[in-house]
């Protein structure tokens, strides 16, 4: 037998596996480091985050990513040499990473990478019939097993497409297992780049579970915020959009699109929450010069609002009330109080964050990779009862040799 499967074989025996999961988002802010210990699987999995740490990407990684980031026409020999140098920077940061934690390789038993997505087209985007929904996340996974000498799971979203998803959002397998909870109606909610929920009633019956995303979190802010303030790259606490005033007919023009009438689950990128997505908003308001806080006081609320109606309408479609549930926050859009203030006035429930359930908000995508690998080493008996959730293993295993 190749000793890379009796390693393996060995590994999925353990009780306790130690797994990073990495997750590197659609802000480009930085690769996220979790090392996890993980026991059980399915609904009886066990996760304690050992480790965690975020390596922010220098400003040369991200000029090099924007290149291809979410673009239809590219340099395509930049794409596939992205896809080997993102693979070895992924893999120096966790051999960094170990460093400092002074945990030799030979200890973790696995990474799972979700790797850079760089374009996103769902049937909705791409919208050519032959065509199947589709995703590309690079920095390949040999190049990180080889580099750190650990076997590595890459490239989680390929499988939920083969098994007719869109690719995204994967969140609900790790909410579902760590979340779910008989007796409590949760929504959870993370507010990146993109925002997403997991709806979890409280039956948990799976099937009226389901994730979706809901429209733009933080990418439009932050285009916006780079554009105007050449030393920011974000609206720290919302000090910026705090001194606007929201533009209702541009409000009204930036809701104005076909994904925001689509039923659930929907998945979308930056492919269409994009600079020319506002200008276009901008221009059918014949708004040639707002001010840079009220542009940003009314994406915000672009956000706070699509957000909000999405889980009213998934509230409004069951035989619950929205007074119901509890909301747990996760995301850096968590941390936008005029985000978690409109979203607090619309949705009249308590709201919690994700750390109250004893996972840390700022970890959680990561830790969700951590959690599918083991489930596609150890676990892989959970069956979703729902045509909204693939009930699939996912991830491509990588050998060190
Ligand atoms: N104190 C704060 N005030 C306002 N916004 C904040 C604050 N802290 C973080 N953010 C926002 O959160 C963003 C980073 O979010 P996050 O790390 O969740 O994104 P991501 O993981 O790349 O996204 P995705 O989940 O879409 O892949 C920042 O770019 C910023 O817009
Ligand atoms: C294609 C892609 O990378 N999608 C991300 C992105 O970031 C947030 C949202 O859009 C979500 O759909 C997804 O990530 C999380 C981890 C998910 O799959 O659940």
């Amino acid at each position: 037998m190749n000793k890379n499967i009796e390693a393996l074989y060995q590994i999925a025996q353990k009780e306790t596996k130690r797994i990073i999961g990495l997750m590197s988002g659609t802000s480009l802010d930085g690769l996220d480091i979790a090392l996890c210990e993980i026991s059980g699987s399915g609904v009886n999995t066990n996760v304690k985050l050992a480790q965690f740490k975020t390596i922010s990407y220098s400003e040369e990684i991200k000029t090099e990513i924007r290149k291809v980031f979410a673009k239809k026409n590219i340099d395509f020999q930049h794409l596939v040499l992205l896809n080997e140098w993102i693979g070895l920077l992924h893999a120096e940061m966790i051999n960094d990473a170990l460093k400092k934690w002074n945990i030799p390789a030979s200890e973790i038993d696995l990474i799972a990478s979700h790797g850079q997505t760089v374009l996103h087209a769902p049937k909705f985007l791409h919208q050519q019939e032959k065509f199947p929904n589709a995703t590309l996340q690079i920095g390949d996974g040999d190049h990180i097993a080889v580099k750190t000498g650990i076997i590595t799971l890459s490239d989680f979203r390929q499988k939920h497409v083969a098994a007719g998803g869109e690719g995204a959002p994967l969140a609900v397998y790790g909410d579902y297992f760590l979340f779910g909870k008989e007796g409590e109606n949760r929504i959870m909610l993370n507010i990146g780049g993109i925002a997403n929920f997991t709806y979890l009633p409280s039956a948990i019956k799976t099937e009226d579970t389901f994730v979706t995303d809901t429209g733009t979190g933080n990418t439009l802010i932050d285009l916006f915020v780079k554009k105007y303030f050449l030393d920011k790259s974000y609206d720290k606490d919302a000090e910026i959009a705090k001194q606007g005033t929201v533009n209702q007919d541009l409000l009204d023009n930036l809701k104005d699109n076909s994904f925001f009438k689509k039923g659930f689950p929907k998945t979308i990128g930056q492919e269409l929450f994009n600079a020319e997505y506002v200008e276009l908003a901008l221009s059918k308001s014949n708004l040639t010069n707002i001010s840079a806080p009220d542009l940003l006081a009314t994406l915000t609320r672009f956000t706070a609002e699509t957000i909000a109606e999405a889980i009213l309408f998934a509230v409004e479609n069951s035989s619950f009330k929205i007074e119901d549930f509890k909301i747990y926050l996760s995301g850096g859009g968590a941390n936008n109080p005029l985000i978690v203030k409109w979203l607090k006035e619309l949705l009249p429930c308590p709201f919690f964050k994700s750390n109250d359930l004893g996972i840390n908000s700022d970890a959680k995508e990561a830790i969700l990779f951590a959690v599918l690998a083991n489930e596609t080493v150890a676990g892989g008996d959970f069956k979703f009862n729902s045509v909204k959730i693939p009930s699939v293993t996912m991830g491509k295993i990588s050998f060190p040799d």
